[in-house]
């Protein structure tokens, strides 16, 4: 049990992997640090889930967000990132820019959500901006891919790409695009894609269609997301939002429902670029002086976000704080010796610490899906001293952050019993292994009592909103 406990600890921080998949949604962090905080596949929650204990800390792993663009491609085309990584893009490695300038005419979006549009941002090429006051936890778009392939090859975005509607045709053609150096997309067009025996063609014809399809694998490529397990998808609205070190929206693959779904993270003006981030896992944490230029190396731009421009030191200081913190308590687990100053060495000094990372995490404006995994560790440590209503306090703050990051169709978590709904459950069932049935039922009775007064809380302020916003217009 010990090793089960110690090697689900190895996955609690696995979030700060994926936020990538950026979702171009949810990171990229170097490929040496998978070992160091972990990755988690669905396999392996299940894995994790398989441990019979009535807390461990596998059920701190949480909320995933692992709907960040595809690394698949890592292994057929030798980028560096592990499988598996929520990284915007597979093919990120030093891309250079093929035609930033197409962004000069704003394509017509065939908009997911009546909430934003695509508009020209100067330096950016598109971007989606909010038309109307958007509240944090709104669903903005939940939006099919419009295109989708196995993460076998890059090369298998051509017959796809062949058989779209002209519709949709249009709508790829409008997007992005980038051609990694890193990647000879020209061999692999002439090998993969051209017949050799083919004599019907002269070497113009060659020429044009290798081309062709190097310009859809290009905008495929900086385009996808990660569609775990087996696929990459491009989506005409949400392939448009572009990355910030501070983002304000969330991209969340639900698989069940066979959808990208982009949160509000925080509340969002009437004008204000949506922003996701292209960084996930550790990369986050990195200071300025080394995001801006893993930024430009994978994606072949400068951030100007309020961090990256941040000049005070201030930003800088509490990402290294972050990475601190949350290397420590992603190396915690019940038989932690403090072998290292900010590993945790005691249930007490891990909640303290995952306090820290909270209240770090809201200063820095990374209030989203990083929160839920916070919340859990912290829970789960409350638990241990047997603090009950402080544990359950935490588990419900983690619920609110789950559903305006994730919403509330999780089928796939509660199937892996990693959902925020399934962590309330193991609270109360460690009560009552610990204290018993009854005061088991007392805690869950003050638990729903505690989620009506915040419901109602939360609706008053919906309501003085919607009347702030009304009185604007
Ligand atoms: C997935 S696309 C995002 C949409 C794209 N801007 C468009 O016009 O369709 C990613 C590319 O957008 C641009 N981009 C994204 N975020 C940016 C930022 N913060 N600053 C400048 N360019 C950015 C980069 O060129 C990047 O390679």
């Amino acid at each position: 049990m010990a090793e089960t406990q110690e090697s689900s600890l190895k996955h609690v921080y696995f979030f700060l992997e994926e936020q990538a998949a950026v979702s171009p949604s949810d990171g990229f962090a170097g490929a040496g640090e998978a070992s160091r905080y972990g990755t988690v596949t669905h396999a392996g929650l299940e894995e994790m889930q398989k441990a019979d204990s009535a807390v461990t800390i596998e059920q701190v792993a949480a909320s995933p967000s692992g709907d960040l663009p595809g690394a698949e491609y890592a292994s057929t085309y030798g980028t560096s990132i592990p499988s598996g990584k929520p990284e915007m893009n597979p093919l990120a490695p030093a891309f250079w820019m093929r035609k930033k300038e197409s962004a000069s005419s704003v394509p017509a979006l065939n908009a997911a959500s009546s909430l934003v549009e695509i508009r020209k941002v100067e330096g950016k090429g598109c971007g989606l901006f909010a038309v109307a006051s958007i509240p944090r936890g709104t669903m903005i778009i939940s939006e099919a891919p419009l295109m989708k392939i196995l993460n076998a090859g890059i090369h298998l975005t051509w017959g796809p790409y062949c058989r779209l509607s002209n519709q949709d045709k249009a709508a790829y053609d409008a997007m992005y695009g980038y051609q990694p150096p890193s990647i000879d997309f020209d061999s692999i067009a002439r090998t993969s894609l051209v017949d050799p025996f083919d004599d019907t063609m002269d070497g113009g014809d060659v020429d044009k269609l290798v081309a062709e399809q190097i310009r859809v694998m290009s905008t495929f490529a900086i385009n996808s997301f990660n569609l775990q397990p087996h696929h990459l998808g491009i989506y005409a609205s949400i392939s448009r939002l572009n990355h910030s070190c501070v983002p304000n929206v969330h991209s969340f693959i639900n698989g069940p429902l066979g959808v990208n779904t982009i949160y509000a993270t925080k509340d969002i003006l009437p004008n204000e670029e949506l922003t996701i981030t292209y960084l996930g896992g550790r990369a986050s944490y990195l200071p300025r002086s080394k995001r801006i230029p893993e930024l430009h190396r994978k994606f072949g731009f400068i951030c100007q976000c309020s961090a990256c421009t941040d000049q005070t030191g201030a930003s800088d200081g509490r990402r290294e704080l972050l990475d601190y913190l949350a290397w420590g308590l992603n190396e915690y687990n019940d038989h932690s010796t403090a072998t290292d100053a900010c590993i945790p060495a005691s249930h007490a000094a891990a909640l303290s610490q995952a306090e820290d990372l909270i209240i770090t995490l809201k200063q820095e404006g990374l209030d989203t899906i990083e929160l839920t995994k916070a919340y859990r560790i912290a829970s789960y440590a409350a638990l241990k001293i047997k603090n009950y209503e402080y544990a359950l306090q935490l588990a419900r703050e983690e619920s609110e952050v789950e559903k305006y990051c994730l919403g509330t169709d999780l089928r796939d978590l509660r199937r892996l019993g990693i959902a925020t709904e399934s962590w309330f459950k193991r609270i109360y069932e460690t009560i009552e292994v610990w204290e018993g049935k009854e005061v088991a039922r007392e805690y869950q009775e003050l638990s729903k009592k505690e989620k009506q007064k915040k419901k109602a809380r939360r609706y008053k302020k919906a309501k003085r909103v919607a009347a702030a916003a009304s009185c604007a217009e």
